[in-house]
């Protein structure tokens, strides 16, 4: 089977690549309209989360304009092909501050809670005081470049401490801001797709998602992609209430709404680009024995949520080696996106993903995502693969 890695064009979106104008920018999606009535009417739980959805938006965009200035520092010194990993420490951290420090800013009110990838415990030993000079400097360039928070200031000890605000432990009670700060290091490094993903816990369930995707395409990523395309997607979802997509420079929103294929032969999917993520063999083994004819789409981070939201592949497949526990950040955001736009999230044996249960997932096996028509042929196709290797390894 050939393979396509999805790669970023252009891998460093040139800052006159983000802006698009008005309505006139829209008439470039391909992004389907919602067309299937899968979705019950609007619940009385959409008319809330309204101002925290307002506030994650916000946060999450301001940290995207912080990321993409360190992944261009970054691809101009060319240093993400050394292994010197600072410069992405500096900017997930960075990106949490910034979203701590937004969410709190801006839902002054409420208890805030935040169950976040990074802490700082390594910026307050002596070694890390320099990083965490870069951050400071970093966080507050951002602010001071940011439309709403220009005036603002912060000190190095303000910044450990909107890190530190992400060690709660999430769980069933109350709500949770789940974040990853930067998803997709590896994709960040490589200049190709990353997602800042943020999503709310209210009694253990996801009830809003924001993916900030700054290098995925604004058209579908399954067109053949030039330079020319824009580049910087933000996804958002409330639960009852849709999934919608705008340009991250903030022009107007667009519903948005997975592939409406029943046929597998139509179908394409997504999977993880690092091996070490996700088995490849047994991807292509549930594909093959589905029937899906085109070969998988590779790309890092929460963006295949993002992607598959909005129809671009049908299918998303995670298969990672044993002993892999998968956190909570790594899936919250994406997962409320996809279902948000009629699609199915669920464990390879078919249990909806659990996020009440702290900072892990407790799953069976995989993950598996596609739409409701395709979902039991895509299970059928897991279980079997999943006991053929069995068997195989006996
Ligand atoms: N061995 C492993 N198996 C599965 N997932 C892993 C892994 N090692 C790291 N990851 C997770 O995979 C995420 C990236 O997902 P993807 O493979 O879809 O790009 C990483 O998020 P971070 O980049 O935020 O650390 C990390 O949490
Ligand atoms: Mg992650
Ligand atoms: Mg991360
Ligand atoms: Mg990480």
């Amino acid at each position: 089977m050939a393979i396509n890695y999805l790669r970023a064009v252009p891998k460093i979106p040139h800052p006159s690549n983000l802006k698009l104008t008005g309505l006139h920018s829209f008439s470039f999606f391909k992004t389907r309209r919602v067309s299937l009535p899968i979705r019950a009417a609007a619940t009385s739980s959409s008319m809330s989360y309204e101002k925290e959805l307002a506030a994650a938006k916000k946060a999450a965009s301001v940290a995207a304009r912080l990321c993409q200035k360190v992944q261009q520092a970054l691809l101009q010194s060319d240093v993400h092909s050394k292994s010197d990993k600072s410069p992405v420490t500096v900017a997930d951290y960075g990106s949490q501050a910034l979203v701590s420090f937004v969410l709190e800013r801006e839902l002054p009110t409420e208890s805030f809670s935040l169950v976040a990838e990074e802490d700082s415990s390594d910026l307050r030993i002596d070694s890390g005081r320099e990083t965490l000079e870069r951050i400071t400097k970093l966080v507050n360039d951002t602010l001071a470049n940011s439309d709403y928070y220009s005036d603002s200031n912060l000190t190095n000890e303000d910044v450990l401490r909107a890190i530190d605000n992400g060690k709660s432990e999430g769980g069933s009670c109350g709500r949770h801001w789940v974040l990853d700060p930067i998803d997709g290091t590896k994709g960040f490094l490589r200049g190709d797709q990353y997602a800042i993903a943020l999503a709310l816990l209210d009694e253990g369930r996801v009830v809003l998602g924001v993916l900030a995707c700054p290098n995925l395409p604004l058209t579908s990523i399954s067109n053949q992609h030039s330079s020319h395309d824009k580049v910087g997607c933000l996804f958002f979802a409330k639960v009852g209430a849709g999934t919608y997509m705008q340009p991250l420079d903030g022009s107007s929103p667009l519903k948005v709404h997975v592939s409406a294929t029943e046929n597998p032969e139509d179908a394409s999917f997504f999977e993880s680009y690092e091996a070490a993520h996700s088995m490849h063999d047994l991807s292509s083994t549930i594909a093959k024995k589905l029937g899906v004819k085109a070969p998988p789409v590779r790309i890092d981070s929460q963006a295949k949520y993002g992607a598959l939201s909005r129809g671009d592949g049908a299918i998303y497949l995670r298969f990672p080696h044993k002993g892999y526990r998968e956190k909570i950040w790594d899936h919250a955001a994406g997962c409320i996106v996809v279902i948000e736009a009629g699609g199915v999230v669920t464990d390879a044996a078919g249990n909806p993903l659990d996020f009440s249960k702290g900072r892990y997932l407790d799953l069976e096996t995989g993950i598996i995502v596609t739409n409701q028509k395709l979902m039991p042929s895509l299970l059928k196709a897991v279980k079997e693969s999943l006991e053929e290797e069995k068997v195989s390894s006996l």
